[in-house]
């Protein structure tokens, strides 16, 4: 049964707040249906992910009422992608052994038309990764999400290759403003949503860019709620495929308050990592509504 609006307190009312009907109050709404929808049709979403994430990936999905399967072999996506609303695929852990089924299951979402999102963590880390990468972009996700030097460092490798800078790490060392314009460039160039996490998650299809403001800055300090919110854009999509970017604004800002709801009881980046997941399955719409910090950047 789906909830009563609350009305917003007037200090959450942010006047350059942006939506599609010029409300302020429309993103939470947004963010809510897509939410309620994603727990009523708990669609089936493949993540072909890696071995750091797989767990807190898999739970952030049953926490928001999608239905995870860490699927992986090469035998099985003739049987197994179809069945699937979204895909999800993340290089972290990559080997030439995984590549094969990254290109195959991407390949078969194309063709049946499933929306499919790609995190390419560390992206700049090595010649084989970089490469590897370029070549998912070129089959269609419907989405990309990545760090700030990794939006940067994957918009450059298709139009400055001789200018990327290796950055080893799998944590970012640019702040998400700062790779904007790359993030633009890249959305523009490959037809994919491009978002850039970070203190605020950037949204882009080239054009519009929409930042969504929520989330803490110990998130950071958890390793693979990068690729978890990667995942929950998948869901997001899956249950919105013609509005990707609306879809992926919302699943950040979800994930976002998600956060900052799990913060006020944890005491440190472990019980965040619980109360995160345990505010994610408890979220009501009245906690939505006044969390929501969505803006146009635009
Ligand atoms: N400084 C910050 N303040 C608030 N939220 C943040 C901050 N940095 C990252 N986050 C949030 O943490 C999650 C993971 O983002 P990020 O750390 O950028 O990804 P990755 O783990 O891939 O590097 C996202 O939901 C993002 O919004
Ligand atoms: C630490 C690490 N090493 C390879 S993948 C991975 C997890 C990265 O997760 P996230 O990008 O979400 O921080
Ligand atoms: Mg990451």
């Amino acid at each position: 049964m789906e909830q009563q609006t609350q009305p917003i307190p007037a200090t959450n009312i942010n006047p350059k707040a942006t939506n599609n009907h010029n409300q302020p109050s429309s993103w939470a709404k947004k963010a809510w249906r897509l939410l309620s929808d994603v727990r009523a049709q708990s669609p089936l979403i493949q993540c072909i992910t890696n071995f750091v994430s797989m767990d807190l990936m898999a739970n952030t999905l049953l926490s928001a009422g999608a239905s995870p399967a860490m699927l992986h072999s090469l035998e099985e996506l003739n049987d197994f992608t179809p069945c699937c609303r979204a895909l999800c695929i993340n290089v972290g852990t990559l080997t030439p052994s995984w590549l094969p089924s990254m290109k195959a299951a991407a390949q078969l979402c194309s063709q049946l038309d499933t929306p499919w999102v790609l995190d390419p963590v560390a992206v700049s880390a090595s010649g084989f990764r970089l490469k590897a990468c370029m070549e998912l972009v070129e089959l269609k996700p419907a989405v990309i999400r990545g760090n700030g030097s990794e939006i940067i460092a994957l918009s450059m490798a298709f139009t400055q290759p001789s200018k990327v800078s290796i950055v080893k790490g799998t944590d970012s060392i640019h702040e998400s403003v700062d790779a904007v314009e790359a993030a633009k460039l890249l959305a523009k160039s490959s037809g994919a949503i491009v978002a850039v996490s970070g203190a605020t998650d950037i949204v882009t299809d080239g054009n519009q860019v929409v930042g969504a403001h929520n989330g803490v800055a110990l998130m950071q300090k958890i390793t693979a709620t990068g690729c978890s919110v990667t995942a929950l854009i998948a869901a997001f999509v899956a249950v919105d495929k013609i509005h990707a970017l609306d879809a992926a604004v919302s699943a950040l800002a979800v994930f976002g308050v998600t956060g900052e709801l799990g913060m006020k009881n944890a005491k440190g980046p472990a019980s965040l990592r619980m109360h995160l997941i345990d505010a994610l399955h408890g979220l009501d719409e009245a906690a939505l509504e006044s969390h929501v910090n969505i803006t146009s950047l635009s």
